[in-house]
């Protein structure tokens, strides 16, 4: 298995967004978290500074929506470029029509689940997603710990994703650290979300590669 490390820039500093970007160069996706202060208690960015950031990115970006109504929202971040969208399963009406229509814009199409919800609904959509997302903390804020009696939903998904023979990653997202990126990888993640641990600990680059090593040392099936 090969481990995506995909650094969150909610955790970096947003007044130097172009160089916070070129410090994770050797990362392979950088997570950008959109929350509309609804379907999470807190407010970022949207579409216009996802095609800034696009426009200066060194590499292609993964977009996070935390937003109410992405049934109207979502293929707008695909419009600007974004590599992937993931939109929230408990936020959305019709899943397959976002998904089907982002991919006919050209972007992967991903869902993700609260820890709270249940992933079993899901898995017999996977043919129309190229990502899930699996939360490991609430969504809405950074540096929180990993909870994880969501690992479960991560056999599942593998479980469900080898035995289909589709390529689809299986992402985690909330409180990843060396120790924690192990505990995800063996339950069957191959990319990993990391925020805190990338930008607020020491240098970003170092950080990245010891996340790398980390899952690459995981006893994965
Ligand atoms: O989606 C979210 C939070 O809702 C994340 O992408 C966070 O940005 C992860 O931050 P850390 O838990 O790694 O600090
Ligand atoms: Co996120």
């Amino acid at each position: 298995m090969t481990a995506r490390i995909n650094p969150s820039i909610l955790t970096a500093d947003f007044a130097n967004l172009e160089h916070e970007l070129d410090r994770i160069a050797t990362a392979d996706l950088v997570h950008v978290d959109i929350m509309d202060n609804h379907f999470v208690p807190n407010l970022t960015f949207g579409q216009r500074m996802v095609e800034s950031l696009q426009r200066v990115s060194p590499l292609p970006l993964d977009v996070h929506l935390m937003i109410d109504d992405p049934d109207r929202w979502a293929p707008g971040y695909a419009e600007v470029g974004a590599f992937s969208v993931t939109f929230h399963a408990e936020a959305a009406a019709d899943p397959v029509a976002i998904a089907r229509r982002l991919r006919q814009i050209g972007a992967r199409a991903g869902i993700a689940v609260k820890p709270g919800t249940d992933i079993r609904p899901y898995l017999e959509l996977l043919p129309e997603f190229d990502q899930v997302l699996v939360m490991t903390v609430e969504p809405g804020f950074g540096g929180q710990s990993f909870m994880e009696s969501t690992m479960p939903k991560l056999g599942l998904l593998r479980e469900a994703v080898s035995a289909s023979g589709l390529d689809v990653w299986l992402q985690v997202d909330g409180g990843i650290t060396e120790q924690t990126i192990t505990i995800a990888a063996e339950a069957g993640a191959d990319t990993f979300v990391a925020g805190s641990s990338v930008y607020n600990v020491g240098e970003p680059a170092s950080q990245i590669a010891a996340l790398r090593a980390a899952a690459a040392a995981a006893h994965t099936h």
